[in-house]
């Protein structure tokens, strides 16, 4: 073998956690390789998860004709017309855009890209497996590496996914033609996201799952309403449930018996039961660390494993296994790596964006955990229809919910449903992450018509409620 190629820093993995490691080490001046077995850049979020599922929102949206029933009344839905190429066009295209730009990024930032699959060969050498053909392998040396291999689907044994109508989340950006029914295994997020899109299209679905409650770890206000936001689209939960066997004959409905003895028959199946890593692949023990029983790599606040020079990012160290904080914990590796003080920690706070059928976010504490923590609070509320904005959209169901520390009137969490709750809640958030509270929201002039008037709307109603909670005059003469 020739001798190999020597880097600053190898990169394993083009998701959004290699992918920000690799662009920040190369700003910081450092010679950079970034392997990947695929041969377009960019990870589950690009290719697989994050951007097709959003898009395939979008558009599954725009065919419902869900806004225009909303504003005017009237059902110009076109999805009984609609064909599997229109739900899958603007996919295609997004995806295919989103990847270029990352690799001219890549380029530009002179970060040498190997198209191949990376494994260790000792704490400092990577050997690069490449496709067939032409295939082979060359081995890369570096001071640092990063591991960013994320994640891939778990496939309960109970499926047989052979079948052309029973899919993982990678397999359904393939299907030939839009479901007529659809049986969503799994009520996290891949499974509540993907249930609200087919449903916005007219498929009749149901969501199995082995929890009693959707998305848990939410404010039980906002899962609440989630969960009537679906059953109003038609969506049949069934809860504390289990596929017991999956039927799949070659042509016909697909038959699934559950714990509880029932059974249902629908045209197909999607497994949304989690995802799991593959970092044993790698040969972690030829680098020098080892893996959790969860088959996770362990590391600091740093994002170092045991061996101090490798670290290790995205999906492959676990919760909350996002690309927006992958793309984070890549920078703040890459500064670690090379000594810059750029970025050196994660933010405190992290936003969940969850892109169902009403949309939800949420960051800092629930109500419920709060509460826990004996944090006296006092709670502001403003619902969409009550906002001009809200009105004009037409969405009567969502709300915005502030939870203040009752003392201070500091701001501890927000919480949001409907649309656009993902943007809206960079409003809260930015509040958060400087300490602000209800004197922010109030001094702040938002634009008219806004949903981010909601938030002064909503600090009026926590500041009527801490009023009857501490008694007029005490909430007048106490500071916040
Ligand atoms: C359906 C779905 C929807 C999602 N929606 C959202 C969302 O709305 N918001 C959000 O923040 N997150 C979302 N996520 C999660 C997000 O996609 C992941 O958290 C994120 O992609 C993880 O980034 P990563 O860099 O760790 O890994 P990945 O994006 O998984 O990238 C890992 C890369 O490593 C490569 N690789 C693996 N092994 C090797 C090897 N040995 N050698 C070389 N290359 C290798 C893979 O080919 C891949 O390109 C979603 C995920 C899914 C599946
Ligand atoms: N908007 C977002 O931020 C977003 C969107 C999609 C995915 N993601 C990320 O992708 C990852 C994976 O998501 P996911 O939804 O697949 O996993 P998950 O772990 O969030 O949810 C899996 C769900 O499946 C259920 N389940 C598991 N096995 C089951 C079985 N055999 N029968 C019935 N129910 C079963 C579990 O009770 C759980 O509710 C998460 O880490 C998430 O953060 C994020």
């Amino acid at each position: 073998m020739p001798k190999p190629l020597q880097y600053d820093l190898i990169v394993i993995g083009a998701g959004p956690g290699g992918l920000a490691a690799a662009d920040t080490a190369a700003l910081l001046g450092k010679r950079v390789a970034l392997v990947e077995r695929n041969p377009v850049v960019g990870g589950a979020a690009v290719n697989t998860g994050t951007i097709p599922s959003k898009t395939l929102r979008e558009t599954a949206l725009a065919i419902s004709g869900a806004k225009a029933r909303a504003v005017i009344g009237l059902d110009v839905s076109v999805r009984r017309q609609a064909k599997i190429e229109d739900l899958m066009r603007h996919e295609r295209v997004v995806k295919a855009s989103e990847a270029h730009q990352m690799r001219t990024l890549l380029d530009r930032y002179g970060v040498m890209l190997h198209q191949g699959t990376g494994s260790f060969v000792d704490p400092h050498t990577v050997r690069v497996t490449r496709p067939s053909p032409p295939g082979g392998s060359f081995d890369i040396r570096a001071d640092k590496i990063v591991i960013a291999i994320g994640s891939t689907p778990v496939r309960p044994a109970v499926f047989p996914f052979e079948h052309a109508r029973v899919h993982d989340s990678d397999e359904l950006l393939y299907i030939t033609s839009i479901p007529r029914s659809l049986a969503v295994i799994g009520g996290g997020v891949i499974g509540s996201e993907y249930a609200c899109m087919f449903a916005a299209l007219g498929v009749r679905v149901h969501l199995i799952d082995g929890r009693d409650t959707l998305l848990p770890f939410l404010d039980p206000d906002l899962s609440a309403a989630l969960t009537k936001a679906m059953e109003r689209q038609g969506i049949v939960f069934h809860w504390k449930e289990q596929v017991e066997r999956c039927h799949a004959p070659r042509s016909g409905e697909v038959e699934l018996q559950l714990k509880s003895g029932n059974e249902l028959a629908v045209s197909n199946v999607l497994v949304c039961a989690g995802r799991t890593s593959y970092a044993d692949r790698l040969d972690p023990a030829a680098a020098g660390f080892g893996l959790t029983p969860r088959g996770l790599i362990p590391v600091d606040e740093h994002f170092r494993t045991t061996v101090p020079h490798i670290y290790a990012v995205g999906d492959v160290i676990g919760f909350p296994a996002l690309a927006s904080t992958s793309y984070e914990q890549g920078r703040v590796a890459a500064c670690h790596a090379f000594g810059s003080m750029a970025k050196e920690a994660l933010a405190q706070y992290l936003p969940a964006g969850i892109y169902t059928i009403p949309e939800v976010s949420s960051v800092g504490l629930t109500e419920p955990q709060a509460k826990e923590k004996n944090i006296p609070v006092v709670i502001g509320r403003a619902d969409y229809d009550q906002n001009p904005r809200g009105k004009i959209i037409g969405d009567k169901t969502g709300f915005l919910k502030l939870i203040f520390d009752r003392e201070e009137m500091k701001l501890l969490g927000v919480h949001v449903i409907g649309e656009q709750a993902t943007e809206l809640i960079h409003v809260g958030l930015t509040a958060m992450m400087t300490g602000g509270g209800a004197n922010l929201f109030l001094s702040t002039c938002f634009n008219y018509p806004t949903l981010g008037d909601l938030y002064k709307l909503a600090t009026h109603d926590a500041i009527l409620k801490r009023s009857e909670l501490m008694g007029k005059a005490q909430a007048n003469l106490s500071r916040w």
